[in-house]
């Protein structure tokens, strides 16, 4: 299948899923860098309540296009629009405080607490600034996000002491405590264990099923680390989408296979994908 015919099926595919309104618009973005092309003409819409997962080979430009979306990086051309904002028009750092970012790279002052970790997420800080206290509100929402992904027992532990599965949960907490429009995730099951990895998933299914208006990009290398609630994909090869649009649509084994340059077989089971050589 050429590249042509994978873009002509999916962008029916996208564009039919027309209603809630885009938080994350890239119009025929390209970005060069040093005299290279990293993006070549990349078109994405996420709308409320999609969850997105953006998959490609190492170097294919996924990191790229998740730090367009995340108000990192600007375009050479083309137009970015976060959030009903369009990037260039509006301070990027007050649009970087509408969008959660779980950064598996995250990292924290060594001698905060997980519940100090959370609050750096109100203030876009590494460290809490002296004096600085959160509202009651505030503060009653950390403890119920901690609740959410299972850690509000250890509300009071030091991040240096908590295990990698641990610190994801608590990142989630951190993204979603200053209530994004729009959560972004990078490779964040890198480097967990199987049971970490597992826990983590769980965590973030558990958070966008509670909130029908919440929408996710999550950046991956593997179909295995796919939450169940993953509702699309977008594959890149060489900085643009090979494919994007419905999950069940996207991540077939023509599509992930042409995507990968290598042929590989794509399954389902209980929700969950998994891929292997064909
Ligand atoms: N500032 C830069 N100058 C030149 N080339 C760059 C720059 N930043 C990234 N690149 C290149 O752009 C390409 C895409 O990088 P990117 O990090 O987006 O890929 P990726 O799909 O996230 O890869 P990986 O899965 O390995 O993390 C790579 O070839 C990378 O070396």
């Amino acid at each position: 299948m050429t590249t042509a015919a994978v873009l002509s099926t999916t962008s029916d595919a996208t564009t039919s899923e027309a209603g809630a309104p885009p938080v994350l618009e890239l119009e025929a973005v390209t970005l060069r860098r040093n005299g290279k092309e990293l993006l070549g003409g990349v078109d994405l819409r996420v709308r409320q309540g999609e969850h997105w997962a953006v998959l490609g080979s190492n170097g294919a430009g996924k990191s790229t296009i998740l730090s367009l979306c995340g108000a990192q990086n600007h375009p050479t051309s083309g137009t970015v629009r976060i959030l009903g904002h369009q990037l260039g028009r509006i301070d990027v750092q007050t649009l970087r405080r509408m969008i959660g970012h779980v950064n598996p790279r995250h990292t924290a002052g060594a001698s905060l607490t997980v519940e100090q970790v959370v609050l750096t997420g109100l203030t876009g800080s590494a460290d809490l600034p002296r004096r600085w206290e959160p509202t009651p509100d505030e503060a009653s929402r950390v403890h119920e996000l901690l609740a959410r992904v299972g850690m509000a027992t250890r509300a009071g532990e030091r991040w240096p002491t908590l295990s990698q599965g641990e610190r994801g949960r608590t990142l989630i907490a951190r993204a979603l405590v200053g209530r994004p429009g729009l959560l972004l995730l990078d490779e964040p099951t890198t480097g967990l264990d199987l049971a970490a990895r597992e826990q983590f998933l769980a965590a973030v299914d558990d958070v966008v099923a509670e909130d029908p208006t919440a929408s996710t990009v999550l950046v991956t290398h593997h179909l295995e680390e796919l939450p169940r609630t993953t509702s699309h994909a977008a594959l890149v090869r060489g900085g643009v989408l090979v494919a994007a649009g419905p999950v069940d649509e996207v991540l077939t084994s023509e599509l992930v296979s042409a995507a990968f340059d290598h042929p590989i077989q794509v399954g389902r089971l209980n929700g969950r994908w998994h891929a292997t050589s064909a």
